[in-house]
């Protein structure tokens, strides 16, 4: 697999973007298409070196043309092919019509392919250019793929999977891997694309880098290329006041543990100092279970008003566990003007008037972070949840630009959107971070990260990759204490890499 060290990724119209721009530039088209169906074919073999079989499908454009080049390479071989194709291919036009001379074997309409044992299906039907439902003879295919339980090597991408935005539209194969081209397009990251692609190969057709950067949109692969350079310097001489004061609202008595879970992330994530503002009734139960974080009786609006004159506060989380009304509002509103993280009941207390609270933060450089999951998402922006034709990018985008947040739009495919148009994916959260108390220790780590002085949409991507890697070393079983617990480990691992 070619090395290619980008975090970019390119939607269908971007990548088609990318080839007029290489054509333009004097590159061959053909010759990628070339490269593409060699690469398929290497893929193929190395993958399947016991295949019988190679049964390629091939579609009406460009995705069967890779088909075609594959399905000569192969033959040439020495390996056994058949070759099935949607439509007339005497009716292909330019690269693909000449892949299809390339390959100058024979070839059966679609509907009469059968699986046969031994068989390993080459699915190159449709890639970037699919643009409508597959039709009922497609989908009769792809089952009949799946009950006869051969595996499927998908081109670009598992013909019915919506490059955008992940969505099978009408059925999509189920590949055991996907082999793309340049750099992966956010269909391969977003669910369900992303397990119906299985593995992902990416191959180097020979577009230039800088055709790619310049096609390439906003959306990338999240990492530490989008806020690396952010992160604080954590030396010897750090005064603990310049890694930021982390204040974090608890609930009542009965349910302080969300707030301690925020706050314990938030210190292990390197906030130099972070305080539990409690009410009155929850001071007991919280102190008998903190050390390291600080505790502040904070009930009423004088009483918080006070303390934010009086103390040097960086950031704040507010929701977990605090209790969803009228407190919640208010709380909200007199911190319109400093950073903050608002999870959980926090973002539910303004479901019944959103706009108060997106006019709230209106002001000045982004500084609120919305870290919703899809229920508390649908409650504060209905209409945009609503919308089918909408991917989680565009949702999570459309989001940020309303609320003049960064949005965190959780999930096994967490979103992070900018209102200044920047979307990043996060792949590197394990299965086991679904656990009660997770979303709490997120928050925290956002939280932490705005305390350390990071913009808003640099400190939820910093904060959801953390908390992925942190996830990673805590384990399949791990509770939200470990996960907390191990946010120290996995601060210094990323430390160390920069
Ligand atoms: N730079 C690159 O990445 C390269 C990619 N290559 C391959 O080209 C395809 C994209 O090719 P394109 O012709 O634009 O689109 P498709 O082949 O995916 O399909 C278009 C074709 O299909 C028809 N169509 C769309 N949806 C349906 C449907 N539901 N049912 C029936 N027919 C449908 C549409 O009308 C067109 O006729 C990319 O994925 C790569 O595989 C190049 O090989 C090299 C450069
Ligand atoms: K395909």
């Amino acid at each position: 697999m070619a090395y290619l060290p980008s975090n970019i990724l390119l939607t269908p119209e971007e990548m088609a973007r990318a080839d007029r721009m290489s054509a333009e530039s004097g590159i061959p088209s053909f010759g990628l298409m070339r490269r593409a169906g060699y690469a398929v074919a290497a893929t193929a073999l190395s993958h399947f070196p016991a295949a019988v079989r190679f049964a390629v499908l091939c579609g009406p454009g460009n995705n069967g043309g890779d088909g075609y080049v594959a399905a000569r390479q192969l033959a040439d071989g020495g390996a056994e092919i058949s070759v099935h194709a949607l439509g007339d291919p005497d009716d292909l036009k330019g690269d693909a019509a000449l892949a299809f001379q390339l390959w100058g074997g024979s070839v059966a309409p679609l509907r009469e392919f059968q699986p046969q044992p031994g068989d390993v299906v080459i699915d190159a039907l449709f890639g970037a250019g699919l643009s409508r439902k597959v039709s009922d003879e497609i989908a009769g295919v792809i089952s009949s793929v799946e009950r006869a339980g051969v595996p499927v090597l998908a081109v670009d991408l598992p013909s019915g999977v919506d490059g955008r935005s992940g969505k099978p539209l009408g059925a999509a194969f189920k590949a055991h891997c996907t082999i793309t081209f340049m750099t992966r397009k956010p269909g391969h990251l977003l669910l369900p694309g992303k397990s119906l692609c299985g593995d992902i190969e990416v191959a180097d057709i020979g577009i230039p880098r800088r055709i790619i950067e310049a096609a390439g949109g906003s959306i990338s692969e999240n990492g530490p290329p989008i806020w690396s350079a952010h992160l604080p310097f954590v030396g010897a001489d750090s005064h603990k006041y310049r890694r930021g004061h982390l204040a974090v609202f608890s609930g009542e008595t009965s349910k302080t543990g969300a707030a301690r879970l925020s706050a314990i992330a938030g210190l292990k994530t390197g906030a130099g100092l972070v305080t539990l503002a409690s009410p009155e009734d929850a001071m007991a139960a919280n102190a008998a279970q903190l050390t390291a974080v600080m505790l502040k009786k904070v009930d009423t609006n004088a009483e918080l008003s006070d303390w934010l004159e009086n103390a040097k506060l960086s950031a704040f989380v507010l929701g977990p566990g605090f209790g969803v009304g009228s407190r919640a509002r208010d709380f909200v509103l007199a911190l319109k003007d400093s950073p903050l993280v608002l999870d959980a009941d926090g973002i539910t207390s303004f479901r019944d008037d959103p706009a108060i609270l997106f006019d709230a933060f209106e002001d000045g450089e982004t500084h609120l972070v919305l870290t919703p999951h899809d229920g508390e998402f649908g409650r504060l922006f209905p209409d945009i949840a609503a919308d089918e034709t909408l991917s989680k990018p565009d949702k999570a985008l459309k989001a940020a630009r309303r609320a003049h947040a960064a949005i965190v739009y959780k999930g096994a495919d967490t979103v992070i959107a900018s209102p200044d148009g920047r979307v990043a994916i996060n792949t590197n959260g394990p299965p086991w971070l679904a656990t009660a108390g997770s979303g709490d220790v997120l928050a925290g780590m956002i939280g932490a990260f705005l305390a350390q002085g990071l913009p808003a949409f640099e400190a939820a991507a910093a904060g959801v990759y953390l908390h992925g890697e942190a996830a990673g070393l805590a384990g399949p079983y791990m509770t939200a204490e470990d996960l907390a617990g191990q946010a120290g480990h996995a601060m210094a691992d990323l430390v160390a890499r920069f």
